[in-house]
């Protein structure tokens, strides 16, 4: 193999689809959802809330718990040793260097978790145990891993249920007897890593008696123990003021330079996406509905959504620029409440008898416009349409909106009210 990076994508998500069945019935949180991320970038997820950014982070990584359920769609992560030790047992799993996540067995996608890929939250109290030292768990996840990367993986899915595969799997932690004194010096290596001063020290405190920012700094030094490739963080300055804020933000990008790690950044705050984003998604409703380059977006928003939400911005040089609600309401995601049609098109002014289907990915840019047929019934995408780009490119600018494809037209713009009769008639 030519050494060096693959301009293969790191993670290449297709079709996503996550549900939770409720007794209010089936929550359509993630609805088909399409994205890339390639080595060392930032790729951003924006959306209201309520929009499907959490969910879809949690289904990434199989975290997704009862009664919700990934439903559909392919999770391929690129990892050249777990593909040639896939390619036997499970070879539709496995694409050249790439592996469909979705496709091997959960000990195998569990053993990825930390080591491959890491995820930090909002709520770094939710990362640590109360009663243990902050050095000491963060020198577990590096035990943890350091045992898993001394054992070949085909041993650990051959033991499953049994030592590391579970061991990773579970949230018990192996008791204090297992870490190692190197893992203890590793752990102290990694809290100056991510600017917690006096890292010797402060490795022997314990949770409480770090602050908001410390303490997320600890969580990402955790995140850090298996060397992960890909780090996913949802809201992860949500709860820090602006100034701590800044810093983590620093710290995320200084580290993803460093380590050469990917990360898919979740958040409400356009300016946080602005400050750090290759790449982003916006989420309304379950759904990308558009997708592209941070200028491509930025610059030349298509989505009247998209551009709603950056009208909320005045000043991004504002040091705390908010989102800004669009008037209405975000819609219900409960499948029995939602109809075929463009999401956004009761909140949208420029609603047209279009919207009134649910409009495909159109390639915003591109003469031959690339159109992506929706979800179900790809299977003829293979051959190109159109002259221009490839159809489901994923790294290229597309919406899910017909205004990508179509010119505003006022004759057909839906009456003021439209939306109105349908769903609120029912007193007087
Ligand atoms: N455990 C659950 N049971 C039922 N519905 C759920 C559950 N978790 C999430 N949902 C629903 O899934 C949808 C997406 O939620 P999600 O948490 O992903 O939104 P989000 O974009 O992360 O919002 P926020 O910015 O508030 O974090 C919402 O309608 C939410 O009510
Ligand atoms: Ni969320």
């Amino acid at each position: 193999m030519a050494g060096g990076e693959s301009s293969e994508p790191l993670l290449d998500v297709r079709d996503l689809t996550t549900r939770f069945f409720t007794e209010e019935g089936q929550v359509n949180a993630v609805e088909s959802v399409d994205l890339t991320v390639h080595d060392g970038e930032v790729f951003g997820v924006v959306g209201e809330s309520g929009s499907g950014k959490s969910v879809t982070a949690l289904s990434l990584i199989d975290l997704v718990e009862s009664p919700g359920e990934i439903v559909a769609g392919e999770v391929w992560y690129r990892d050249a040793d777990l593909a040639s030790e896939m390619a036997a047992s499970h070879p539709d799993a496995v694409d050249g260097d790439a592996v469909d996540l979705r496709r091997v067995p959960p000990e195998v996608r569990r053993s990825l978790r930390g080591s491959s890929v890491s995820m930090i939250f909002q709520d770094p109290m939710s990362s640590f145990n109360p009663s243990i030292t902050v050095g000491e768990q963060i020198a577990e996840a590096v035990e943890v891993q350091r045992r898993a990367s001394t054992n070949p993986r085909s041993t650990r899915s051959r033991t499953q249920g049994f030592g590391l595969g579970s061991m990773l799997a579970s949230t018990v932690i192996p008791t204090r007897d297992y870490v190692g004194e190197e893992s203890h010096e590793r752990a102290i290596e990694l809290l100056g890593q991510v600017g917690i001063p006096d890292p010797e020290a402060r490795a022997g405190e314990y949770p409480h008696q770090y602050s908001g920012g410390m303490l997320q700094r600890a969580m990402v030094a955790q995140a850090l123990a298996g060397e992960p490739d890909l780090l996913i963080a949802d809201e992860p300055t949500t709860a820090l003021d602006v100034t701590i804020e800044a810093q983590i933000l620093n710290l995320l990008a200084d580290l993803q330079d460093e380590l050469d790690m990917a990360i898919v950044l979740i958040t409400h705050d356009l300016g946080v996406i602005a400050r750090t984003c290759d790449r982003l998604g916006v989420m309304y409703a379950g759904e990308i509905v558009e997708h592209g380059s941070l200028e491509d977006v930025f610059d030349s928003p298509v989505h009247p959504y998209t551009q709603g939400l950056l009208g909320s911005i005045p000043d991004l040089d504002d040091p705390a620029p908010r989102l800004d609600p669009i008037e209405g309401n975000v819609p219900s995601l409960v499948a029995a409440e939602m109809d075929d049609r463009c999401y956004f098109a009761d909140r949208c002014p420029k609603a047209m008898e279009e919207c009134l289907d649910k409009p495909p990915a159109f390639a915003v840019d591109g003469a031959g416009v690339a159109e992506e047929a929706d979800g179900t019934g790809a299977d003829a995408a293979g051959s190109a349409t159109g002259s221009d780009g490839v159809p489901g490119d994923a790294t290229s600018h597309t919406a899910k909106c017909y205004l990508a494809d179509h010119e505003f037209d006022e004759a057909r713009a839906l009456p003021e009210g439209y939306f109105d009769e349908s769903d609120g008639g029912s007193d007087t």
